[in-house]
């Protein structure tokens, strides 16, 4: 049918560079509000479609451990599985524990988003959870005097509220932004990671993700998940936003980095124009989905719009998370594909621990009802 109508697209792309299996172990560091949702997607699909072993939390969690350095026992079957080929759930990176879970030919790698806009995001996300955010009225009040606020640097629930991308990196969000410091950290950041996405350039970065794991075009195709309705995103004054890069100067200095690496690296490997070809394929293999999967030309919706209860996101804080409905009368096969496109995060999750661990209790979605 449709999906595999067009054979260019299981064909590689990049000539000699890209020969060789595709890369099937890998570890995402799935940094917070950063579009990493959408790259968990990607990922979970991969999984599922090539039935390789996820890295899942143990139990009924539903991360591995964060806010706690990871450990290998956050994972479910530690132990009677020598190693699993995907690990993406959120964590905070602890790289020893890490090697226990996965192979030694694991590719790593993480994404950032622009701290000011992170930060933004977290605020609304996290604004009932984190007590850093919970007596401030608003991100331009905590900004201009983040010390009233964050009075308690030690409280676990305000990992969002300070350099959080830094401290899911495994370091120190509290630390000085000093400068052998900070180039100690990120010079360790780039031995372990052999890639960066960065949400603001994430086509870009998915073209280049596509290359390093030598996968095909509609492996890395995916939809925004996870995204705010306008309405619950705040417009931040100048003045807001330097405070916020000022506050999360660590957060800022690794984004700035590795921004600057993600466009060299484009720059030395794919030039302008290839880069150019490669994103407008990817933008438009997207197109086509959507227009084959999504009601309303792929409209985002509200929780209240959302017909089939497991496509609705799970919602947080005063955000108002949007997600999709799929177009009615899909085949059963085109229906899976574009379920699996639109499936959030928590809801995919239960659905890979269910397949791979048939025997043990399902995980309880519990705004699901289930
Ligand atoms: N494709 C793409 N490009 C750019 N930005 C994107 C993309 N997909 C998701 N997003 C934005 O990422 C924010 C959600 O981040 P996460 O999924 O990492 O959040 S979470 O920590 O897992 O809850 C969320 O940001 P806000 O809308 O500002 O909250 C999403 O809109």
């Amino acid at each position: 049918g449709f999906l595999h109508s067009d054979l260019e697209l299981d064909t590689p792309l990049f000539g000699g560079q890209a020969e060789g299996p595709p890369v099937t172990n890998i570890m995402f560091l799935k940094t917070h509000k950063t579009a990493s949702s959408t790259v968990l997607n990607i990922l979970y699909r991969f999984a599922e479609t090539h039935n390789l072993s996820v890295a899942l939390p143990a139990g009924s969690r539903v991360h591995l451990g964060y806010p706690w350095l990871f450990l290998a026992r956050y994972v479910e079957g530690v132990g009677s599985q020598q190693r699993f080929n995907i690990m993406c759930n959120h964590l905070r990176f602890n790289l020893p524990q890490v090697q226990k879970v996965m192979p030694n030919d694991t590719f790593y790698f993480s994404i950032l988003r622009n701290p000011v806009f992170q930060l933004e995001s977290s605020f609304i996300y996290y604004k009932t959870y984190a007590p850093a955010f919970r007596g401030a009225p608003s991100l331009d009040a905590f900004l201009a005097s983040p010390r009233t606020f964050y009075n308690d640097s030690r409280h676990l629930r305000n990992v969002y509220a300070k350099n959080n991308m830094w401290f899911d990196f495994g370091f120190d969000p509290n630390a000085q932004c000093e400068e052998g410091y900070v180039r100690a950290r990120i010079a360790e950041v780039e031995r372990r990671f052999r890639l960066v996405l960065i949400a603001e350039h994430l086509d870009e970065s998915l073209v280049l993700l596509r290359r390093r794991l030598r996968w095909a075009l509609d492996d890395v195709v995916a939809f925004r998940l996870n995204s705010r309705s306008a309405r619950s995103v705040a417009r931040l004054s100048p003045e807001t936003r330097e405070r916020a890069r000022s506050w999360c100067a660590l957060d800022w200095r690794l984004y700035e980095h590795f921004n600057r690496t993600l466009w060299a690296q484009l720059r030395a490997e794919l030039g302008p124009r290839r880069l150019r070809g490669e994103v407008e394929r990817l933008r438009a293999r997207r197109r086509e989905l959507a227009s084959l999967c999504l009601q309303d030309g792929g409209a985002l919706k509200n929780h209240t719009q959302i017909r089939d209860p497991r496509l609705r996101p799970y919602q947080s804080g005063k955000a108002d998370i949007l997600g999709y409905n799929l177009r009615p009368g899909l085949d059963n096969q085109t229906l899976g594909v574009c379920q699996r496109l639109v499936m959030p995060e928590l809801q995919y999750m239960a659905r890979l621990y269910a397949l791979q661990f048939p025997e043990k209790p399902l995980k309880n979605i519990p705004f699901l009802g289930a």
